[in-house]
């Protein structure tokens, strides 16, 4: 992040349509008690630098996210440590941009929290994983070694890199599971950070009183968690140990993304949002009223539900006129449609009535996320609730407090 970061990598989820939880096989249920490989004592023998861990990793297929854990005390680390540990902060702390790509968000640290005894903030940090090679770079010209022997690292990421780390930064990454560490990081984000982590939207199908309210996320079980990424995945989660990925779908952040900066010539995430906010899908759509001239109530389909996604696009003319900021809308919408609706299936082949909505895609997008809580309310007659986390919605980049803490031997205890 120090110099402009150039290489991209080529960590393309694997290609396929949406599919839905029939055509998917449920996954083995998985136990996160089981989550960490190496036994307590091995992480500890794997630490070199200061006498705890102080950074995670969650390498995904667009971002890659990083947490630091500054202690509020550095006194009793050794001298070469508290040398170590200012060269860091200075820079991490020195700025809140590294390089052309690096950002760190502010808004979402954390304070007062507690790793292995000490008290401390934590820093989220974020850039897009095409600019590992330069954050190897970065790594190795600050010397992250002398940190630790091993940081903790999750996402796909975590695997693609692990031999360049080993190899070029002298850093061993601890891999975790990246939905092992999702669902965990919920648990710990509801549970720890925070009054009124959750909300929902009320009155989703009414905009002018459409509102954020809190949500009481005590005793959620059972519920769906739809992350956003690049891709989509589904999970079942029936308590705190248990949950399986129900399903799946190709057309996710990364397909908005990218059919975006296709459609549009944006660059970034920000600005196919900003153009998405000042356009109107209905002149790219085809709804059902363009094809009924009005609702088609035998099936309940009021005429201005979209019939067909782009569907105005096979007029030439429509195309000539089609304004950029139409297309973004048009994009964000059917991708955030789709989603909404393979998620409302998964819901009712579970028997779920919660829907937890996380992933970067949810990111400055209010958008997606009333429009999710309208699908959610109005295709299930208001027996499904829409739910959105206060953090950003990125609680992946949590986790890595789970990953930190759980380095030395740290119990999830309930409070
Ligand atoms: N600054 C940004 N740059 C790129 N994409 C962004 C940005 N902010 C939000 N996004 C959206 O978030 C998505 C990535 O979300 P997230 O970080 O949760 O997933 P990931 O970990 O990269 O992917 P996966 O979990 O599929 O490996 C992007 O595809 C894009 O839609
Ligand atoms: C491959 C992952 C799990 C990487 O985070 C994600 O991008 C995803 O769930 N993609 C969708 C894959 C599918 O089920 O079609």
């Amino acid at each position: 992040m120090d110099q402009k970061l150039s290489n991209g990598h080529a960590n393309d989820p694997p290609s396929s349509n949406g599919h839905q939880d029939s055509s998917q096989p449920v996954q083995e249920d998985n136990t996160l008690g089981k989550m960490r490989k190496g036994s307590p004592d091995s992480f500890c023998d794997l630490r070199g630098g200061p006498s705890m861990p102080l950074f995670g990793m969650d390498i995904g297929g667009t971002l890659t996210k990083l947490v630091y854990f500054e202690p509020d005390n550095i006194d009793d680390f050794d001298q070469a440590e508290q040398q170590t540990l200012r060269t860091i902060h200075r820079y991490l702390m020195g700025s809140t941009a590294y390089g052309t790509t690096g950002i760190r968000d502010v808004h979402l640290e954390m304070k007062e929290q507690n790793i292995c005894g000490r008290q401390g903030r934590i820093h989220f940090i974020r850039f897009p994983t095409s600019q590992m090679p330069a954050f190897i770079d970065l790594a190795k010209y600050r010397k992250f070694s002398g940190l630790a022997s091993g940081i903790c690292a999750t996402g796909g990421g975590a695997y693609m890199f692990e031999d360049v780390f080993e190899s070029e930064v002298h850093l061993q990454l601890h891999k975790y599971d990246e939905l092992d560490s999702l669902v965990k990081g919920i648990h710990y984000i509801d549970r720890y950070n925070l009054n009124s982590e959750c909300y929902y939207f009320c009155n989703p199908l009414d905009p002018s009183s459409c509102e954020k309210m809190p949500f009481n996320f005590q005793d959620p079980y059972p519920y769906l968690v739809v992350n956003i990424g690049s891709g989509v995945s589904i999970l079942s989660v029936r308590s705190k140990s248990q949950y399986s990925r129900v399903s799946g779908t190709s057309l996710g952040g990364g397909t908005f993304l990218g059919l975006c900066c296709l459609l549009t010539g944006c660059e970034t995430f920000e600005e196919a949002i900003e153009l998405a906010s000042r356009g109107d899908s209905e002149n790219i759509d085809k709804l059902v009223k363009d094809i009924y001239g009005g609702d088609y109530n035998k099936f309940g389909l009021k005429g201005d539900a979209v019939a067909s996604s782009f569907g105005q696009m096979m007029s030439k003319e429509k195309r000539k006129s089609a304004k950029k900021e139409d297309l973004a809308r048009a994009t964000l919408v059917t991708l955030t449609n789709n989603i909404g609706s393979i998620a409302r299936m998964c819901a009712k082949t579970e028997k779920i009535e919660r829907v937890v909505f996380v992933g970067n895609f949810l990111r400055v997008n209010t958008i997606s996320m009333k429009l999710l809580a309208f699908a959610m309310e109005y295709w299930s007659n208001g027996s499904l609730k829409a739910l959105f986390l206060e953090h950003e919605v990125c609680i992946r980049i949590a986790i890595c407090k789970i990953l930190l803490s759980q380095c030395l031997d740290f119990r999830f205890v309930d409070p």
